[in-house]
């Protein structure tokens, strides 16, 4: 099974809660056919099914704090291989949210080609943040809760981007900018590189 997805195509699309790697990548779907895999959407699929386990999940994400590695990563693996036969590529969204989950990733899966960084400041993220909480329904779009993901977003998860930066395979993208702006700059990088 696993043999399925030994060729793929890996993006991880790495930056801030509310950055606004989501919106990127639903962009990035429409033009070159690739999956989009949101590990934050993989678990809230879980926590609505109602099981044992997404109750353990929900508590975790509403406190802020990161779920074990090997739920998420299991997650994203059933994912691929449920779509190998019809995707292009694949983008990894919201993972990995630390080094190690990085690491785990490429000995179970493989070896993303580009690392996308969707960088915005962190005041433009928890404005970003608190607007998607009016109508998101999301038990982590509270202001206490932003903050603790802001700052474990900056403890743990921007060490990845430097990991990967070693490898040469890091492309920043400048999220500030109006959406249509940040594309083109997704756009080119992807253009580049296929
Ligand atoms: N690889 C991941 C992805 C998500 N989470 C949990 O799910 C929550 C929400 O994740 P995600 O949807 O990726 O949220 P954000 O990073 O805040 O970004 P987004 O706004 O795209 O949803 C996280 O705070 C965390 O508790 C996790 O533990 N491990
Ligand atoms: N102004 C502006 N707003 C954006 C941009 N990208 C996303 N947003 C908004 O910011 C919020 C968070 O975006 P989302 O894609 O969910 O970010 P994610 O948390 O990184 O997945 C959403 O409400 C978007 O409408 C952008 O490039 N510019
Ligand atoms: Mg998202």
């Amino acid at each position: 099974m696993a043999d399925k997805i030994k060729d793929a195509k890996i993006i991880f699309v790495v930056g801030g809660p509310g950055s606004g790697k989501g919106t990127q990548c639903e962009r990035i779907v429409a033009k070159y056919g690739y999956t989009h895999l949101s590990s934050g959407d993989l678990l809230r699929e879980e926590v609505a099914s109602g099981s044992d386990r997404g109750k353990q999940l929900q508590a975790i994400m509403q406190k802020g704090e990161l779920v074990p590695l090997d739920t998420v990563l299991d997650m994203i693996k059933d994912a691929m291989i449920a779509k190998a036969d019809v995707s292009k590529g694949y983008l990894i969204d919201g993972y990995p949210r630390e080094v190690k989950q990085g690491e785990e990733f490429e000995k179970k899966i493989g070896k993303p080609f580009l690392l996308l960084y969707v960088d915005a400041k962190a005041e433009t993220m928890v404005q970003r943040l608190l607007k998607r909480g009016e109508t998101s329904g999301r038990v982590d779009d509270n202001e206490e809760t932003i903050r603790k993901r802001l700052d474990l977003y900056y403890k743990s998860t921007e060490p990845v981007i430097t990991f990967y930066e070693a490898r040469g395979i890091v492309r920043k993208v400048d999220s500030e900018l109006p959406v249509d702006e940040v594309f083109s700059q997704v756009s080119k990088i992807i253009d580049s590189l296929q």
